[in-house]
């Protein structure tokens, strides 16, 4: 498909066209099912395009295979056609993917400063008010907690967004599902504004459109099973209809009579092969256009991208502190409550007092590691938005990743902190330094899993089962239920797989190297308990190097699943 892009001779004024696009998948039943089948049209700059029809009778498909975004490569597959004008489209899918805690204003100038210079941002500000934005300019967009913009409002700063970057393309799903008929209205006039004064071609699907959304539409498409039954402007579409034995009946609105015509699910419909069929013969879109392609979309270079990334990810991190709050005090109960039960423990040089010493440094390891799964659901939260603005290209993995791996660190640094100070000094363990900083590279590592499996995994609740029984398994091969040399051979591995049995190994190796003397029968100093728990060999410098290893391990692995399965195509 992306090949035969190229075989479409480019228009001059800018126009979008598409010619026999066919899309076919893999059908147990049947063997192969057509969701598309040979669609074409044709939409100029200024244009707005309505692509309606039944439910299922494939319009977001349609717009998908527009926007490149169907994978036709997949084993059992086929997509055929040709697409011309669409490099420099923008798509708005259908689920709204903003940031909740910026405003309006800020949502724009973030997508500006993405794009780079002072003509972006001079964009955004006059797309506030061509798209009716301007009295909610300093409104959050809005979260699960705090009530931001009205459906209707979110809908048109989406399509804001994409305009900043000057698309030539507007690929729009199901602008109005959803909002009253006056606020459909209103999206669908603005939307038509836009697409005159910047000459955007403008494809949307809708459902039922009101007389007045239908007088805002240039060209209509009607979809039945995949294929095209009509497409052309209001005056034809009467025409063709009489021309195929089903002329609209004065008394029906033209829309709601053609989708009761078409639709097959229901009884009433009209002929719906002979209407294809009749189209087909007289169908437009097929014909060739002349002219250059779009030049590419224009972006800011790397270190802008990544240092807007970083503040947008920080303001995030302070208007809704809610999840770095909760994790904070759920650290902070749990180390007091360490703290008081094992308070003074490092005074005594008893058995007693080692034992104490080990199942705290154990259960700091393994267990304030693994509440690290808190993480999951937020990573998952912010995937929409990452793989909208990555396929509609504000910006790359990369710096994606970098950012978030730089907007977690001032949060994991106050967990470690906290727990280091209400669990070392209440019971007076050594070394409070190195315990903090393993702490810290240990929290850092847990998040890149956690970012790992959350872009692994379909459903949070199967991310989180995922982690419980990886961190489950790691605890168990760390060296505390049994030392690594009394690990059967073949779990070896796991010792060394577990991140967490070198978190433990630094903080045995800080407690336990400073105490020269021993009152216990085992045990006469420190060298003995880490050589009784096999880790008379604890080098703390290599061991810190294996953990930032598997920080950027799982960073890079968080990179690559982002690369390869985040694309938004399907
Ligand atoms: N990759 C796919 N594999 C299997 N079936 C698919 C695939 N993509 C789409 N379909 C099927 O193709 C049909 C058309 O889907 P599509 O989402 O394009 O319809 P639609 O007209 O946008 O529907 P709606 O108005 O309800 O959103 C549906 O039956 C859908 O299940």
């Amino acid at each position: 498909m992306s090949d035969s892009r190229v075989d479409v001779e480019q228009p001059s004024s800018w126009e979008v066209r598409w010619k026999g696009l066919t899309f076919k998948v893999p059908d147990k039943t049947n063997g192969q099912k057509t969701i598309l089948d040979d669609c074409s049209g044709a939409v100029r700059g200024g244009q707005v395009c309505g692509v309606l029809g039944p439910s299922g009778s494939g319009k977001t498909t349609l717009l998908d295979a527009l926007a490149g975004r169907i994978d036709g490569s997949r084993k059992g597959r086929v997509l055929e056609g040709d697409i011309a004008g669409c490099e420099r489209c923008a798509y708005v899918q259908q689920e709204e993917a903003l940031v909740g805690v910026l405003t309006t204003k800020e949502t724009l100038h973030t997508a500006a400063a993405l794009v780079g210079g002072a003509a972006a941002r001079q964009r955004a500000d006059a797309l506030l008010d061509e798209l009716g934005l301007t009295s909610c300019a300093d409104v959050i967009v809005g979260t699960i907690l705090l009530k931001g913009l009205s459906g209707g409002q979110k809908r048109r700063l989406s399509i804001a967004v994409e305009l900043v970057a000057e698309p030539k393309t507007l690929l729009l799903d199901e602008p109005t599902s959803g909002l009253d008929s006056a606020s459909a209205l209103a999206v669908l006039e603005k939307v038509k504004a836009v697409a005159s004064s910047s000459a955007v071609a403008v494809v949307l699907t809708l459902h039922q459109p009101s007389h007045a959304a239908w007088q805002t539409l240039d060209r209509v498409s009607f979809m039945a099973r995949g294929r095209v039954c009509y497409f052309g402007d209001d005056a034809g579409l009467k025409t063709f209809l009489a021309s195929a034995d089903s002329p609209v009946p004065g008394n029906r609105d033209v829309a709601e009579y053609v989708l009761s015509l078409t639709n097959e699910d229901f009884p009433g419909h009209g002929d719906v092969d002979s209407i294809v069929a009749k189209f087909r013969e007289t169908r437009e879109g097929d014909g060739v256009v002349e002219g250059s392609a779009a030049p590419p979309r224009r972006r800011a270079g790397f270190l802008t991208r990544f240092a807007v990334l970083c503040g947008r990810g920080f303001r995030e991190l302070i208007r809704d502190p809610g999840v770095i709050m909760v994790r904070l005090a759920m650290y902070a109960m749990l180390s007091a409550l360490i703290g008081a039960m094992y308070a003074n423990v490092g005074d005594d040089k008893d058995q007693e007092s080692v034992v104490a010493r080990v199942s705290v440094l154990f259960y700091v390891a393994a267990f304030m590691v693994f509440m690290s799964v808190a993480v999951l659901p937020f990573v998952m939260l912010q995937r929409d938005v990452f793989v909208k603005e990555r396929m509609n290209g504000h910006y790359g993995v990369m710096e994606y990743v970098l950012a978030r791996f730089v907007v977690a660190v001032p949060g994991v640094a106050l967990l470690a902190i906290v727990t280091t100070l209400l669990v070392v000094f209440p019971a007076k363990l050594n070394g409070p330094v190195i315990y903090g900083l393993d702490l810290f590279v240990s929290l850092l590592v847990a998040e890149g899993f956690m970012s790992l499996v959350a872009a692994c995994v379909p459903h949070y609740i199967i991310g989180i089962a995922l982690a419980a029984g990886i961190f489950g398994f790691h605890m168990l091969c760390e060296g505390f239920f049994k030392v690594k040399s009394e690990i059967p051979d073949y779990l070896k591995w796991g010792y060394y797989i577990a991140f967490h049995s070198y978190t433990f190994r630094i903080f045995m190796h800080n407690e336990f190297n400073p105490i020269n003397n021993l009152d216990c029968k085992p045990f006469c100093d420190g060298e003995e308990v880490l050589r009784f728990y096999d880790m008379g060999d604890v080098d703390v410098a290599a061991d810190f190097g294996v953990l930032i290893g598997f920080a950027v391990f799982f960073q890079l692995c968080f990179a690559v699943v982002l690369y390869k399965f985040h694309t938004g195509r399907r």
